[in-house]
């Protein structure tokens, strides 16, 4: 069992090296995620750069602070034009499996996270050794999924139905003040299912992968979530690689953003570890 003090060293490192190999202080849109990783990763920008014209992109509230507190420009997401991309954007994770998906949300953040992660050149994640896992739902045991508060009692049944054995509600901390709402004021639902599926597994023959034999693939059942009625965003970021996203992007410069289903892998994810070392996990070129 780590303590704190390990856990916070990791992601201090973690963020000191990922801000060291991918922000270019001549960026001029840089995305800032939201959490507690994010915050070391905010400190080291904030060490390396000298340039007053960035605009920081928050992925909501807390990120805004942690922005303003570091004495940074915050710059809302929907004051940007359509075709202006941020050059990166930074975040933490819950969990990420060896494709590079991620779990995000324990903290109520996702939706911003999502449209900011998609606008951005390149997305890097930044976590500590306890989030790297080979599949989703291994350590981390539920997905965070955001709701409008009066579509609660039909995504927990159909959640259910999907095979969650038992979704439940996110309450505050103090029960009185009932559940928690997002920056958006919607709800969040965490899903508990069995450890998630990457494309080579259904290959192998490990499972189906489309929930009918109690198993699913990470990219399909974040879709048979999100076409839930009354769900805003999962908090499940997979669909297009990294590499192939940036390409994408790079391949279409000038022109509107290209639109990116299902959020996005990062390109690279940042673990600090417990004996103070950082591992990259890349994707595959
Ligand atoms: O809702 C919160 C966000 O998705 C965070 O980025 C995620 O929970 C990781 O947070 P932390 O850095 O505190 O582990």
């Amino acid at each position: 069992m780590a303590d704190a003090t390990t856990i916070e060293s990791a992601k201090r490192a973690a963020a000191i090296q990922a801000v060291a190999e991918n922000f270019d202080p001549a960026a001029t849109h840089v995305g800032i995620g939201s959490g507690t990783t994010i915050v070391y990763v905010v400190d080291a920008i904030k060490e390396r750069s000298t340039n007053p014209n960035i605009r920081y992109i928050p992925t909501g509230y807390q990120s805004r602070k942690v922005i303003e507190q570091a004495g940074l420009t915050p710059f809302s997401f929907d004051s940007l034009s359509d075709d202006v991309r941020l050059d990166i954007a930074f975040d933490g994770a819950d969990e990420v499996d060896e494709d590079l998906n991620c779990i995000k949300g324990g903290g109520a953040c996702l939706f911003q996270e999502k449209l900011v992660a998609e606008k951005a050149r390149k997305f890097i994640c930044v976590a500590d050794y306890r989030k790297n896992q080979s599949r989703l739902l291994t350590n981390w045991h539920t997905i965070p999924i955001e709701v409008a508060p009066i579509s609660v009692p039909p995504v927990l049944r159909a959640l259910r139905e999907l095979g969650s054995p038992n979704p439940q509600l996110r309450q505050t901390l103090l029960e009185k003040s009932g559940p928690l709402q997002t920056d958006q004021g919607f709800f969040i639902i965490d899903a508990p299912f069995p450890p998630l599926l990457i494309p080579a597994d259904v290959e192998a023959g490990k499972g189906k992968g489309d929930g009918s034999d109690g198993t699913w693939e990470v990219n399909k059942l974040s879709q048979a979530i999100k076409r839930l009625t009354g769900v805003l965003e999962v908090g499940i970021f997979s669909g297009l690689d990294g590499v192939e996203a940036e390409k994408l992007r790079e391949s279409d410069a000038g022109k509107t953003l290209p639109v990116i289903t299902g959020g996005q892998k990062p390109i690279a994810v940042y673990f600090g570890m417990q004996d103070g070392s950082v591992q990259v996990r890349r994707a595959k070129k």
